[in-house]
C-alpha cells in the first residue's frame, strides 16, 4: 500500500482502523478530513464528551487516550493519539493525496496556521477549558481567543493562500481551518474580518471529503441537531 521509500512496505497494516471520534469536536473533524482525503476507510468509535459527564474520561477510554481526549486512532497495530501528531502519521505512511506542499517555505507556511489553531486557539476554547470559565463567561471568553488568533490566521493566509490556505493544494492547514470556523459560528463570532478564512472555508463546503466529514453527518450526531 505505501510507496513511500522510507517506511517499509509490511509496515502499513490491512486492518481497518479505528477511529475514537466525537461528532463535533474540532479535533476529531481533523483526522476525519485527513483520512477521508487520503480515502483511507475506518470505522468510527464514537466517544460521547458529554453523556454521563463524559465517556472520555473512564477507565476504558483512559487506557486508549490518556489526556483523556478525542480523537485517537488504531492503526498499524499502534494506538496514536493528538490529531496533528495523527495527521504527519498518516502523511508519512499514506503519501497518496500529499497534506504537505513539497516547497520547504509552503510546508512551513502549512505547519504556522497549523499552530496557531491547534495550539493558539482551540485549546484555549474547548469544553474542559469553558467547564472552567464558567457557563456566564464562556462565549466572550472563547469570542476572545478565537478572534485573537482568526487575526493571525488572516495575515498569514494574506501571503500564502490561492484557492486554499496554502497555494492551490489541499494541506493540513485546511483540515485544521474548517473545524475552526464551524467552533467560531458556534460561538457567534462576528467573521466579517477574515474574507480568506471565510472563502477557503466555503471552497472546501462541498469537497467531498471535507462534507464527509462534518459533524452533521457522523453516526453520533443527535438526530434533533441536523444542522449543527
Ligand atoms: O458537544 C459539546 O458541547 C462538547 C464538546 C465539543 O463540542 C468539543 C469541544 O470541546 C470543542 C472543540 O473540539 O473544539
Amino acid at each position: 500500500m505505501s510507496s513511500n521509500a522510507n517506511i517499509p512496505s509490511n509496515y502499513v497494516s490491512d486492518v481497518q482502523p479505528i477511529l475514537y471520534s466525537y461528532w463535533r469536536s474540532s479535533c476529531s473533524w481533523r483526522v476525519r478530513i485527513a483520512m477521508n482525503l487520503k480515502e483511507i476507510p475506518y470505522d468510527i468509535k464514537p466517544i460521547s464528551l458529554i453523556k454521563s459527564g463524559g465517556e472520555q474520561h473512564c477507565n476504558e477510554y483512559r487506557e486508549v487516550n490518556p489526556m483523556e481526549q478525542v480523537p485517537a486512532l488504531q492503526i498499524d497495530g499502534h494506538t496514536l493519539i493528538e490529531s496533528v501528531a495523527i495527521m504527519h502519521y498518516l502523511e508519512e505512511t499514506r503519501p497518496q493525496r500529499p497534506l504537505l506542499p513539497q516547497d520547504v517555505h509552503k510546508r512551513a507556511k502549512v505547519r504556522e496556521i497549523v499552530e496557531i489553531i491547534c495550539s493558539g486557539i482551540q485549546p484555549l476554547q474547548n469544553l474542559i477549558v469553558l467547564i472552567h470559565v464558567g457557563e456566564e463567561k464562556k462565549k466572550e471568553w472563547a469570542q476572545h481567543w478565537i478572534t485573537r488568533g482568526f487575526r493571525a490566521v488572516e495575515k498569514a493566509l494574506s501571503t500564502s493562500a490561492g484557492k486554499y490556505c496554502v497555494g492551490d493544494e489541499i494541506s493540513m492547514a485546511d483540515c485544521c481551518l474548517v473545524p475552526q470556523v464551524f467552533n467560531a459560528r458556534r460561538f457567534h463570532v462576528d467573521l466579517r474580518p477574515y474574507p480568506i478564512i471565510l472563502r477557503i472555508d466555503r471552497e472546501l463546503e462541498s469537497n467531498p471529503a471535507f462534507r464527509a466529514a462534518h459533524p452533521s453527518n457522523q453516526p453520533d450526531c443527535p438526530p434533533e441537531l441536523p444542522n449543527k
